[in-house]
């Protein structure tokens, strides 16, 4: 169990949370056998050396192989969970309180939440939970991060916000998804406030809970932890997300509506992102996407001297003044309808007016849930002439977590604090000028087809507008790709084997393509259908510059280290120089062993590779890893009588030594 103090070790937390499968799993040259190093070496010599198209495929063949089983495609996901109704029971007085039995037994005892079979299997690690199959998606493989002590969300602020913003942070690189179990009373607080601290974020992050404890047998927790589960593993909503009732929204959107109902939370100026019923909907094209080139990183830091201010038809001007006082630096004030304050009210607008000008941000916010402020009326138009900025549809717990986010950092002016807090930066706000004129393609197509009927229409987009993308990508064609954009093609789409644009501009070599795709939202984590990244097409592609490029966008691999050693190993056993630099600068350690125990420079030696040898060296490779026979690669050298290699690595050694 961990405290929000501490989550531990994080070194002890991710032996905790080994993920790596059983020994079942078997790919060529594994199912060669652990021992037998003599096979081992006739398969490295076997191995053409010649035919590149052989080279650039081995690595996905391996891929392939690894995961030939019908259960193949996996995904991961870290379930942190703070505490609320979810997990809740019955306290000795009878009030409903953070139950005291681990959330992660009572998982286990549930089998539409653990598949037990699986488990057993599959992997080795008892702290894995395996949700059962569903048909069409991968295997979501989940972990529990229990907190101490488990709050009611009533009794969450900021603390708990940036101890999820930092673990998220943490092991962001080893899962591909987060969820969030939560108390649903400040459950859009968080979700907005982690929308803002998780800045360029590439995977999906939802939040749930529940009505009802999932120790009760009506617990509405079961779908809502599974549906939640489900999306995390299997979709591209790199978003702060809210999923509850079978809807998910975007977090920062999101208004908690009823006390009693399932269906708690609304988001009143913004779609719902997806539905689900007996299919998945999800509405791609309203998914919000980071387009810069940065990595994933949070803001760790929050100004608390912000607040909401709601006006009400009394309300006295000593209220507006005491709350306006240092420390405050940034208030939301909720105004009646578009936007619109007292305007005969000279008392009031003159406290506003010199909070305003002693630099307080003043944001002006709608007392409406639906719609948002604007100068229609002149009662709104008032308070934008003593500096009050326009929130526009912000839901009041969007922007004051969001003033509290921007406040933070110190490097702005204050001019630029204003104009982030009226611009659109996660989804948050609409403004009148988003226009929404674009031509739909695929529906023009579907009318000259006589198709008829959404789902035929989404068929067609799927066929149509990534082959198009595809095209576009080979041929270079950055213009035809954005002319596509204007008709309505949505450029994240993946094709039938959930590979997108990126992946074919990776893999034939186009960096321009590339950067555009990035800056246009692309997601760097999405695996194929053979759990191929976009950086991994690159490295198989040897792109270098492309590597780079992913490398800074936080693009990472995510392959079981024996997979890599694998085909580090193969790579260093036939002298593919450019694949090990590939690897190197996709942030692989090039001292991996494979799945018999041999390093790449053991291999390079095994096979007599000179070139692989000093290549290896030159990136000061551990010289005394030892192999399952407890030989280092000099011993090995030395036992094959490679004089020219034993005086290499020898003279590697004594520098090594010296320095
Ligand atoms: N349904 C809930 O989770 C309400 C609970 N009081 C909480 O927010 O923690």
């Amino acid at each position: 169990m961990d405290g929000w103090d501490d989550l531990g070790d994080p070194s002890s937390l991710e032996d905790k949370f080994d993920f790596s499968n059983g020994s079942d799993n078997s790919i060529e040259i594994v199912s060669i056998g652990n021992d037998n190093f003599d096979h081992r070496f006739k398969y490295l010599q076997q191995v053409d050396q010649d035919e590149r198209p052989l080279h650039q495929d081995s690595d996905r063949r391996a891929s392939l192989t690894l995961n030939s089983s019908e259960d193949r495609l996996e995904s991961k996901v870290l379930v942190l969970y703070t505490g609320g109704t979810i997990g809740m029971e019955d306290n000795e007085q009878g009030a409903l309180a953070p139950s005291s039995k681990p959330l992660t037994d009572k998982i286990r005892e549930n089998p539409l939440l653990y598949d037990r079979h699986y488990d057993v299997c599959k992997t080795q690690d008892g702290n894995v939970l395996v949700l059962p199959r569903v048909k069409d998606t991968r295997r979501v493989l989940y972990k529990v991060v229990e907190y101490t002590p488990l709050l009611d969300s009533s009794n969450m602020c900021q603390v708990h916000w940036i101890k999820i913003a930092n673990d998220i942070k943490e092991y962001y690189e080893s899962y591909d998804g987060f969820v969030i179990l939560h108390g649903t009373d400040t459950l859009s607080y968080t979700a907005s406030a982690l929308s803002f601290m998780l800045e360029n974020l590439g995977k999906p992050v939802i939040v749930t809970g529940s009505q009802i404890s999932i120790f009760q047998i009506r617990s509405d927790g079961v779908h809502n932890f599974i549906g939640a589960l489900i999306l995390a593993g299997n979709y591209d909503i790199p978003e702060v997300t809210v999923y509850f009732n079978h809807k998910l929204i975007r977090g920062n959107r999101t208004v908690k509506m009823s006390v009693k109902e399932f269906d708690a939370f609304d988001s009143p100026n913004f779609p719902n992102l997806a539905k689900v019923g007996l299919t998945i909907d999800v509405n791609m094209k309203s998914i919000f996407r980071s387009s810069t080139i940065k990595k994933f990183d949070v803001q760790s830091q929050l100004n608390l001297n912000v607040g909401i201010l709601r006006i009400y038809p009394h309300i006295s001007n000593h209220t507006v003044r005491s709350f306006m006082q240092s420390p405050m630096e940034g208030v939301i004030l909720l105004t009646y309808g578009s936007g619109n304050f007292p305007s005969n009210r000279s008392d009031l607008i003159d406290e506003l007016r010199l909070a305003s000008d002693r630099n307080v941000i003043i944001v002006n916010c709608s007392q409406c849930s639906r719609g948002g402020t604007s100068d229609t009326y002149e009662a709104g138009k008032i308070l934008s002439g003593i500096g009050v900025i326009n929130g526009y549809d912000m839901t009041p717990e969007a922007a004051l977590t969001k003033l509290s986010y921007v406040l933070s950092k110190s490097e702005l002016t204050l001019q630029q604090k204003k104009d982030i807090m009226m611009t659109n930066i996660r989804g948050e706000l609409s403004t009148d000028a988003i226009h929404n004129n674009e031509l739909d393609l695929a529906a023009a197509v579907a009318k000259t087809l006589h198709l008829s009927g959404r789902q035929e229409l989404n068929k067609l987009k799927k066929i149509l507008y990534p082959a198009l993308f595809q095209s576009a990508v080979r041929e270079g064609d950055i213009d035809k790709i954005k002319e596509m954009q204007n008709y309505g093609a949505d450029i994240s789409m993946t094709d039938f084997d959930r590979r997108n644009i990126l992946h074919t501009a990776c893999s034939v070599g186009k960096l321009d393509i590339v950067k555009y795709c990035l800056e246009n939202g692309v997601s760097v984590h999405i695996r194929d259908n053979y759990d191929i990244s976009p950086l991994h097409e690159a490295v198989i592609a040897d792109q270098h510059d492309i590597i780079r490029l992913l490398r800074h966008c936080g693009a990472h691999l995510t392959n079981e280290p024996m997979f890599l050693g694998d085909v580090l190993t193969n790579a260093a056993a036939r002298g593919m120089i450019k694949r090990l630099q590939s690897y190197l600068l996709a942030g692989i350690n090039l001292n991996q062993v494979d799945s018999i125990g041999l390093t790449p420079l053991h291999a390079a030696v095994l096979n007599n590779n000179i070139e692989s040898v000093r290549y290896l060296l030159s990136q000061h490779v551990d010289l005394t890893i030892e192999n399952k026979n407890g030989q280092s690669a000099i011993e090995v050298a030395n036992q094959m009588q490679l004089n020219d290699i034993i005086e290499l690595l020898k003279s590697s050694e004594t520098k090594s030594k010296v320095h």
